[in-house]
């Protein structure tokens, strides 16, 4: 006996349901049996037109758009369909903290798990005001049916073209369905899908494998790259808490600002200035930005290139989301405010005084900061690129092709730049990286040795208030030295470390 079920329960049966239905038949001659079958149509007369007669009244009364996103394109040649990859980041998002089924697999970057939608799982969305109903479906032959659209208009994004969980379905076949109001369809069709695309590509961007582009003398005239994998995050960066927070803001408010920026005509440029004392974290707040913005870094080696045509293709050909670096930019070209004022002898000899710092190129030296002579814009000796060409470069066209960039300049002695650098508009956001405050050591106490509190706490506290100390000084002291200690004897000798040598610090100060 074959019951000629298709819809139940708003959930379109496949053959797996009514073959159980017909076996079911066979055990007709028991008592049992007999009971079971008269059980079950009762059941089913009591519930099938009521559920039915709700259906068709909702559906007359709140009428439904049902938009399907398939796994594959309906061309001949199924190619990927990257809007079904780009609801699955979506949601995986939304998902994560909702959704009751859920599948896990490794990311692509290899070291996180990401988390889809289950066959058959819903998820509601709510965006500007408007519900929005996701359901996975596949046509695996694992899946036992798939939740389909009934009685609504019905669009298909990619796919074989068949309604949803219908037979016109791929066998194999994935597909989202979104689900919502007709009456939201401007809202939906005009925003909210490219809400979901733009999200997708904000998540995908930051799981993705990053790089790190550096040029140099064995680059050629283009950049070089490895790949981006520093574990630095704002987390584990020793800073005042508010700073941080403000930091992230700007950066934040920054990566979601397109539209913004196109309003009030400016180029989608924010420029930092990092500066403070060696062994601060200027490098490493630097990769605390890359990770949490989920950008590409281009250490731009300015002393390397030849001149500012060269210079100019370089930046042409970096991508978009990415922060371009200059370190010690001090040393990289001729900025310092002295040349502003050539005929200043006191003003120079500060400066031509003042320790060169060198920097290294794939394990060369380079060091510029005494070259040139007095006035007017000076080439260096293996560079021709001047501060005119830079800024111009970083003013012009450049800034303007292509998405969001971030440029950082690093300095140990921000007092010696031209004012012109660093000026407001040019270099935004200004960060002074300083010595570490008991709440920064607090925060590397419990990167390094795990721990919130302890009894020398107050000792290092009582030192830090007499001596400076930089975040890089107390990292070193804050390493075990050695694994055959358990982790609280490990705590304790690194803290008595850390206050030994701080007392050192003090001694040779007074
Ligand atoms: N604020 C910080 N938070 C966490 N770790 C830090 C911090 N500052 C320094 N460190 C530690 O010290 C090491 C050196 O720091 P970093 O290279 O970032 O300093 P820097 O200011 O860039 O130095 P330089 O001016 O010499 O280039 C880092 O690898 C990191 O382990």
């Amino acid at each position: 006996m074959k019951l000629p079920l298709t819809m139940m329960g708003g959930r379109q049966m496949t053959s797996g349901n009514t073959m159980f239905l017909s076996d079911m038949g066979m055990m007709g001659s028991t008592l049992a049996g007999y009971l079971f079958w008269w059980g079950s149509l009762t059941h089913l007369a009591s519930i099938v037109p009521i559920r039915g007669f709700i259906r068709r009244l909702k559906s007359r009364l709140y009428p439904e758009i049902h938009i399907t996103v398939h796994e594959q394109n309906g061309d001949k040649s199924f190619s990927r369909n990257e809007l079904y990859y780009a609801v699955e980041t979506y949601l995986s998002e939304l998902a994560s903290g909702k959704a009751n089924n859920l599948k896990a697999a490794i990311s692509n970057n290899g070291r996180s798990v990401t988390l889809a939608l289950d066959n058959r799982e819903k998820m509601v969305d709510f965006f500007d005001g408007v519900h929005l109903h996701w359901v996975h479906q596949s046509d695996s032959p694992s899946a036992n049916g798939a939740a389909g659209p009934s009685e609504a208009a019905h669009f298909f994004v990619g796919g074989g073209g068949g309604r949803g969980g219908g037979a016109a379905s791929t066998r194999g076949d994935k597909r989202y369905v979104l689900t919502f109001l007709r009456r939201d369809r401007p809202q939906v069709v005009g925003r909210y899908l490219s809400h979901v695309l733009e999200r997708a590509r904000e998540l995908q961007a930051k799981s993705r494998k990053r790089k790190l582009y550096t040029n140099g003398p064995y680059s050629g005239a283009g950049w070089s790259s490895v790949l981006f994998d520093h574990p630095a995050s704002f987390d584990t960066l020793a800073m005042e808490p508010p700073q941080k927070k403000r930091i992230m803001d700007d950066l934040m408010t920054f990566s979601k600002s397109k539209d913004y920026y196109a309003k009030i005509g400016r180029a989608w440029k924010r420029g930092y200035l990092l500066h403070g004392p060696p062994g601060t974290g200027k490098s490493t707040m630097i990769a605390a930005i890359a990770n949490f913005l989920g950008y590409d870094v281009y250490d731009l080696e300015l002393t390397a290139v030849g001149s500012n045509t060269e210079l100019r293709n370089l930046l042409a050909s970096t991508t978009t989301k990415a922060i371009v670096v200059v370190e010690d930019i001090d040393c990289s070209l001729e900025v310092t405010a002295a040349r502003k004022a050539p005929g200043n002898a006191r003003t120079r000899g500060r400066w031509k005084d003042a320790p060169s710092k060198s920097k290294r190129i794939n394990g060369m030296n380079y060091c510029f900061s005494d070259s040139g002579n007095e006035g007017g814009e000076k080439k260096n000796k293996k560079s021709e690129v001047t501060l005119s060409g830079l800024l111009n470069i970083i003013d012009g066209l450049w800034s303007v092709c292509g998405g969001e960039r971030l440029i950082v300049f690093t300095t140990n002695h921000v007092e010696k730049l031209d004012p012109a650098l660093i000026r407001k508009g040019r270099m935004d956001v200004h960060i002074e990286m300083s010595y570490s405050t008991f709440e920064g050591f607090k925060i590397l106490a419990k990167n390094y040795l795990d721990i919130d509190h302890h009894p020398l706490f107050d000792a290092v506290e009582r030192l830090m208030e007499e001596v400076k100390v930089t975040p890089a000084d107390i990292a070193e002291q804050l390493m075990p030295k050695t694994l055959d200690a358990t982790p609280a004897d490990k705590a304790s000798a690194c803290l008595q470390d850390l206050i030994q040598s701080m007392t050192k610090l003090k001694g040779a100060r007074k």
